[in-house]
């Protein structure tokens, strides 16, 4: 019963928060680059739960002390008896000695479940913020870096921020409470016992740092062995169309096998030699054991100390290597959990999609005129990627924009929807410089219908409801029939209720157009962005989506980015880019007449 009350408690983890390999918790440090700073943000997160904080640190303070009183009763109970032999003051002190290791477990279990509690309120919070913030980042955020790194902060490091808040942060918190507790109480036992006991730490310290340090780097290769596998499969998966149509699977999985056998070998020696720590602890603690029995033999022989404080110096000898063994454990686990809080952090201080600030106007109607008047834009500092561009496009009118690739079109169609603000020049809706409405206004009178429809995982209904989130069931489905999209509906087995995987797997490119069109429709905006697209749809499906796109264009200020002769043909006027200059603009006919660029691209 001692050594089950002596054990170190150990907290519970998540199995998700195990690092394969890492073991007895020993996880690669990252680097943390402010730690006090990252603390007072976590602490700021904890205060919310103060209370029960407090209560946490209540029932570790009691833990802690019982754990120390434990082998101290243990050892005046056997002085007692060896003294006086089996009788009734000695069965009380058994019953108290029971009762501390009654108190011990219910203040480590209460502490447990008061702390997860606060931790899991702390990451789902942190969560929530990153996750909501993430949607207030302008595009060029998620431009600049990779998908898989943004979800990795929402998922791996605020897992990291759970799990450490959940065990080691209490558990380093008690063990520093045990180790000064034990140290206090031996020497107020036996100074010179103590000294003795104490012998080994120094060797301790030295094995463990030997070791550490030949571990840490190859758990942190491992990880970033780990991560480039990561990479590695999300690419190759997400490109499994291409790795299949160049017939490259044999090559991928002798790439991957090249990749995963570095893993094993970084994963086996950083284990081998972290598998050393037990062994070395346990000698220690088995020398520190001989000493204590030798010496506190030898001293209770002179009659210095009792057997019941050798009892307590054996137990105790046993207790503060462990605290030891735990701080040493949990420090780099820590020091991770950090480092993952300030890469969360790191994304919550971006800037939100600036401009917004001076925007406080929102647009009850628009009509939707539009004029862009010397706008110039680069997506870098140096270069120019749209120069000097000006025109107006009347409510009601369908511009075509035209020219080669990489002229600027979309880029100005960005400009347009405030996904990015003009380095010069002003763009203005009905007359309103548009960075002085606030974004979300002036996107609900925008829809685009986009080449790469993205559809969610959900029914058909749902998708085209995205368009507008109060619509009625019968408005959604007036949109999909003025957008031609009803009949393919009423074919599929559930109508409306089919449910489309991510991406709308499941239904063909044209009918994924027709949803975006009943989409756009639903939403009923003043300015329309088209993107034609590109890919060869049957004939049949691409009189339905012109047929759609006409009914939904009229009376809308639309801008299409055109790719078909005869789209451009129709439109009221059509402007030409080529290297982010506007070189042209005017009717089909007019462009034709002034015989220039746009007349030898039509050639
Ligand atoms: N996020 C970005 N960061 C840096 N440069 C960019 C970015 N997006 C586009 N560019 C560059 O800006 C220029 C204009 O690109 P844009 O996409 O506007 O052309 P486009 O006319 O729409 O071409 P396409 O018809 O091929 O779609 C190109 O040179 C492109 O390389």
């Amino acid at each position: 019963m001692l050594k089950a009350f002596t054990e170190p408690f150990r907290y519970p983890r998540p199995a998700s928060a195990q690092q394969p390999g890492a073991r007895g918790g020993r996880k690669p440090a990252a680097k943390a680059k402010n730690w006090s700073g990252t603390l007072q943000r976590v602490w700021h997160y904890l205060a919310r739960r103060k209370f029960k904080l407090a209560l946490v640190l209540l029932m570790v303070l009691l833990s802690s002390g019982l754990a120390l009183l434990g082998p101290y009763l243990v050892g005046v109970a056997i002085d007692h008896y060896l003294e006086g032999g089996l009788n009734r003051t000695w069965i009380w002190f058994l019953a108290g000695l029971a009762v501390v290791y009654a108190l011990y477990s219910l203040t480590v279990w209460l502490q447990n479940i008061w702390m997860i509690e606060v931790a899991q309120e702390t990451v789902y919070r942190m969560r929530l913020d990153l996750f909501a913030h993430l949607h207030r980042l302008p595009i060029p955020f998620f431009g600049k870096r990779q998908q898989g790194e943004i979800m990795s902060r929402l998922t791996n490091d605020i897992e990291n921020v759970s799990s450490t808040l959940n065990s080691s942060a209490i558990q380093i918190f008690s063990s520093v409470l045990t180790l000064a507790g034990t140290v206090i109480v031996m020497l107020s036992l036996s100074p010179v016992l103590t000294l003795l006991t104490f012998t080994v730490v120094p060797l301790m310290a030295l094995g463990m740092r030997w070791i550490t340090r030949r571990t840490g780097p190859l758990f942190k290769e491992r990880q970033r062995r780990l991560g480039e596998l990561n990479g590695f499969i999300e690419e190759t998966l997400s490109g499994q169309r291409i790795v299949k149509a160049f017939s490259q699977e044999q090559r991928v999985i002798g790439e991957f096998s090249t990749r995963n056998d570095s893993i094993r070998l970084a994963g086996f020696w950083a284990q081998t030699i972290s598998g050393f720590i037990p062994k070395l602890m346990n000698g220690l603690n088995n020398l520190s054991f001989a000493i204590v029995a030798g010496f506190g033999g030898i001293l209770a022989i002179r009659g210095s100390i009792t057997v019941g404080v050798i009892i307590i110096f054996v137990e105790y000898a046993r207790q503060f290597t462990r605290p030891l063994n735990d701080l040493a454990n949990q420090w780099n686990t820590l020091l991770s959990a950090i480092a993952g809080a300030e890469r969360v952090f790191e994304v919550l201080d971006e800037n939100e999609e600036a401009g917004d600030e001076g925007a406080s106007a929102s647009l009850d109607r628009l009509e939707g005129e539009v004029c862009f008047r010397n706008v110039s834009f680069s997506y870098e500092e140096d270069g120019n990627t749209l120069t000097e561009i000006t025109f107006t496009a009347h409510p009601g009118e369908t511009i075509a924009l035209v020219g080669p690739t990489g002229a600027g079109k979309t880029t100005l169609i960005q400009l347009l929807s405030r996904f990015y603000n003009p380095s010069s020049g002003i763009i203005t809706m009905d007359g309103r410089d548009i960075t002085t409405i606030r974004r979300e206004s002036l996107r609900s009178h925008m829809a685009f219908v986009l080449q790469d429809t993205f559809l969610f995982a959900g029914t058909i209904r749902e998708n085209i409801r995205y368009g507008r989130l109060n619509a009625t069931d019968e408005e959604v489905e007036t949109a999909a029939k003025l957008a031609n999209a009803h009949s393919f509906i009423m074919r599929l087995p559930d109508g409306y209720d089919k449910k489309l995987e991510t991406g709308g797997s499941g239904i063909s490119q044209g009918q994924k157009q027709l949803l975006a069109i009943a989409r756009a429709m639903l939403a009923d905006p003043a300015i329309l962005i088209l993107d034609e697209a590109t890919s060869s749809i049957d004939t049949v499906t691409e009189v339905k989506i012109q047929e759609g796109l006409n009914r939904l264009m009229k009376g809308r200020t639309s801008f299409v980015i055109a790719h078909r002769l005869n789209t451009i043909h129709r439109a009221d006027r059509i402007l030409v880019l080529k290297d982010g200059r506007l070189l042209e603009q005017g009717s089909h006919e007019e462009l034709l007449t002034k015989d220039g660029f746009y007349a030898s691209l039509v050639k």
